[in-house]
C-alpha cells in the first residue's frame, strides 16, 4: 500500500500529521534525506528498512541491476547464503582517479561486505605496467613509472577511502546496517606477487595450462588480431597476469569470486580455468568452487557511456571533480535513467526507491528523483551531507524557491563554509550602515561602493533569493528581520551571491 500522495493534492492539516507519525520512523535516516521524504510524505517502516535484508544476496543484486553475466551462478546463490566469500576486484592504475565508471563493481563488492563477505580492492601495480586490451581499439600508451607510483598511491587511498565512507554513508540510509556483521577489507597491489616471479618459473610452471587458442578466442584480442595496428605481445599476455592473480588470491588468501566490468569477462574466466586446471595438478582436495560477476556496462538513455561529461569523466577525486559538480551532472539524468541509476548507487531500502520513482512519475517537472539522485550519490562519494550541501547551493542559484522556510540556517551557512563562501559579520555592524557599506565589506573589496550603487539601481541586488527582496535603495540598513533564523543574511549582486554569517 502507497501510504503517500502528492504533496499538492495533500490539505495541510493532513499533511502535518502525516509528517509527526512519519517522523518516528524517519529520524533514524540521516535528515540530508528524511526532511526531504518527510516533505514528500514518503514513509519509511520497519519492513522497508529489513526487507532488502531478506532477499538472497544474488536476487538482491540482479534486481539492484548489478549483475550482469555470472559465472557458476547457481552454487554460488547457495555458498554466498551460508559461507564466508572473498572477493576481489581490480583497477589499473591508468588515471589519477577512479571514475563514475568504476564505481559499479564497488558496488557489488560493497553488497557482499554489508553482509559479512571479505572484500579486496586490488590496485594493478604490474599488469598497469602491461596494458589492458579488454574493451579498447587501439594500443595503450605508455606511462612514465614516476606517474604511474603517484597514480597508484592515489587509487589505493580511494578504494580504501570508498568503503569506509560508503558503508558510513549506508548507515545513514538504513540503520538495519548497524546491526549486521561487516566483512574485513584489505587492499592488494598485484606488484607484490609479480616482482618477484621469474619469467622462466611462470613459462615451466603455468605456461603449459594456458592454452593459446582459448586466448586467442577471446573477444579482445580477435579484434585487435584483424586490426591493422596489430597487438602486442605485452596486451596479449594480458589476460594470463589477471588469470593468475586470481588463481594466487584463491591459493593465497581464500578468494573465491572476481568482480569485474563487463569488457573483463574474458579475464575473469581465464581465471577461473587457470584455478580449475592448477587445482586438477596440484590435487587440492577441499576447495571451493571460484565464482565470476560481471557487472552490466552502464549506458545513459541517450546511448552514452555514463559516468562521462562533454567526453570527461566525472573522477571520485575531490580535487579533480568537485561534489558540486558530481551533483550537477547526476541532476542532469533523464526521468528514465533514475530508478535505474538509484537501484545501482544508493543504499536506499529498494521499497522506498519505489516509492520515490512513483512520486517522481506524478510530476515529473519538480524533478525530485534527480534531485535525491544526486544527493544519493554525492553521499556515497563524499559523505554524509556532501549532498544536501550542493542541492542547497544550487537551488540558492537557480530556483526561484524561497530559501527562507525550506531549509535551515545552519544547513545553508554549512553549505557555502565548506565552499570558503561564508563571510561573518557582527550584528552590530550589520544594523550600524548602509546596504552600499555591507556589500563592499563582504565582497572583499571585489567591487567598488560606486559599483554597488550603480547595480541598485540598476535593480540587481536582493536580499535572499526571491523578487521581492529587491533592494532600491543605496542607504537602506539591514533589519532584524532580513536575517533568517536571526543568523543567516544572504545578498544577491547580479548573479553573485554573498553569504553572510551574524554573529
Ligand atoms: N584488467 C582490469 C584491472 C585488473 C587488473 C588485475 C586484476 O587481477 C584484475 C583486474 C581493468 O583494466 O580494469
Amino acid at each position: 500500500m502507497l501510504r503517500y500522495r502528492s504533496i499538492h493534492s495533500i490539505k495541510r492539516t493532513q499533511n502535518i500529521v502525516f509528517a509527526s507519525v512519519f517522523r518516528r520512523n524517519i529520524t533514524r535516516i540521516s535528515p540530508s534525506i528524511s526532511d526531504i521524504l518527510t516533505k514528500h510524505n514518503i514513509e519509511i517502516t520497519e519492513d522497508d528498512l529489513k526487507h532488502d535484508f531478506k532477499e538472497p544476496l544474488i536476487s538482491h543484486l540482479r534486481k539492484r541491476g548489478l549483475i550482469e553475466t555470472c559465472v557458476n551462478e547457481e552454487q554460488l546463490r547457495k555458498d554466498v547464503e551460508t559461507k564466508s566469500l572473498g572477493l576481489y576486484c581490480g583497477a589499473d592504475p591508468t588515471a589519477k582517479s577512479l571514475h563514475l565508471g568504476n564505481l559499479l563493481p564497488l558496488m557489488v563488492l560493497l553488497h557482499f561486505n554489508l553482509r559479512g563477505h571479505r572484500i579486496y580492492p586490488l590496485i594493478g601495480g604490474a599488469t598497469g605496467e602491461v596494458g589492458d586490451p579488454s574493451g579498447r581499439s587501439t594500443e595503450r600508451s605508455s606511462m612514465r613509472d614516476d606517474i604511474r607510483k603517484d597514480h597508484i598511491e592515489r587509487i589505493s587511498q580511494q578504494f580504501l577511502n570508498f568503503f569506509i565512507n560508503a558503508i558510513k554513508y549506508g548507515k545513514t540510509r538504513n540503520p538495519e546496517i548497524n546491526n549486521l556483521q561487516i566483512g574485513s577489507q584489505e587492499l592488494k597491489n598485484n606488484k607484490e606477487w609479480w616482482q618477484n616471479m621469474g619469467m622462466l618459473e611462470f613459462l615451466a610452471i603455468y605456461g603449459k595450462h594456458i592454452r593459446v587458442n582459448q586466448m586467442l578466442s577471446r573477444e579482445s584480442i580477435k579484434n585487435r588480431l584483424t586490426s591493422e595496428q596489430g597487438i602486442g605481445f605485452n596486451e596479449f599476455t594480458y589476460q594470463i597476469l589477471q588469470a593468475y592473480d586470481f588463481y594466487y588470491l584463491n591459493k593465497t588468501f581464500n578468494i573465491d569470486i572476481q568482480v569485474g566490468g563487463n569488457d573483463q569477462y574474458g579475464n575473469i574466466v581465464a581465471g577461473v580455468d587457470l584455478i580449475n586446471r592448477m587445482r586438477k595438478v596440484e590435487e587440492s582436495k577441499f576447495a571451493n568452487e571460484v565464482y565470476g560477476l560481471t557487472v552490466p556496462l552502464l549506458t545513459t538513455s541517450n546511448g552514452v557511456k555514463f559516468g562521462k561529461s562533454a567526453g570527461n569523466a566525472i573522477f571520485i577525486d575531490k580535487e579533480l571533480t568537485s561534489s558540486y559538480d558530481v551533483y550537477q551532472f547526476m541532476y542532469n539524468t533523464t526521468d528514465e535513467d533514475i530508478k535505474k541509476f538509484m537501484y545501482k548507487f544508493s543504499l536506499l531500502p529498494t521499497t522506498i526507491i519505489d516509492k520515490i520513482i512513483d512520486l517522481h512519475n506524478t510530476d515529473k517537472k519538480v524533478r525530485l528523483g534527480q534531485r535525491i539522485l544526486a544527493i544519493e550519490m554525492c553521499d556515497l562519494i563524499h559523505g554524509d551531507g556532501e549532498g544536501l550541501s550542493n542541492y542547497i547551493i544550487s537551488e540558492i542559484l537557480f530556483s526561484r524557491n524561497d530559501i527562507r522556510g525550506n531549509f535551515k540556517a545552519d544547513d545553508v551557512l554549512d553549505a557555502f563554509a565548506k565552499q570558503n563562501l561564508v563571510k561573518d559579520l557582527s550584528k552590530e555592524q550589520l544594523f550600524s550602515t548602509n546596504i552600499v557599506n555591507i556589500l563592499h565589506e563582504v565582497s572583499g573589496g571585489e567591487k567598488s561602493k560606486s559599483e554597488f550603487k550603480r547595480m541598485i539601481k540598476g535593480g540587481s541586488i536582493y536580499i535572499g533569493n526571491t523578487k521581492e527582496g529587491k533592494i532600491t535603495d543605496s542607504d537602506y540598513s539591514i533589519k532584524a528581520d532580513d536575517l533568517i533564523e536571526d543568523k543567516l543574511l544572504l545578498l544577491k549582486a547580479g548573479k553573485k551571491f554573498y553569504v553572510v554569517k551574524a554573529i
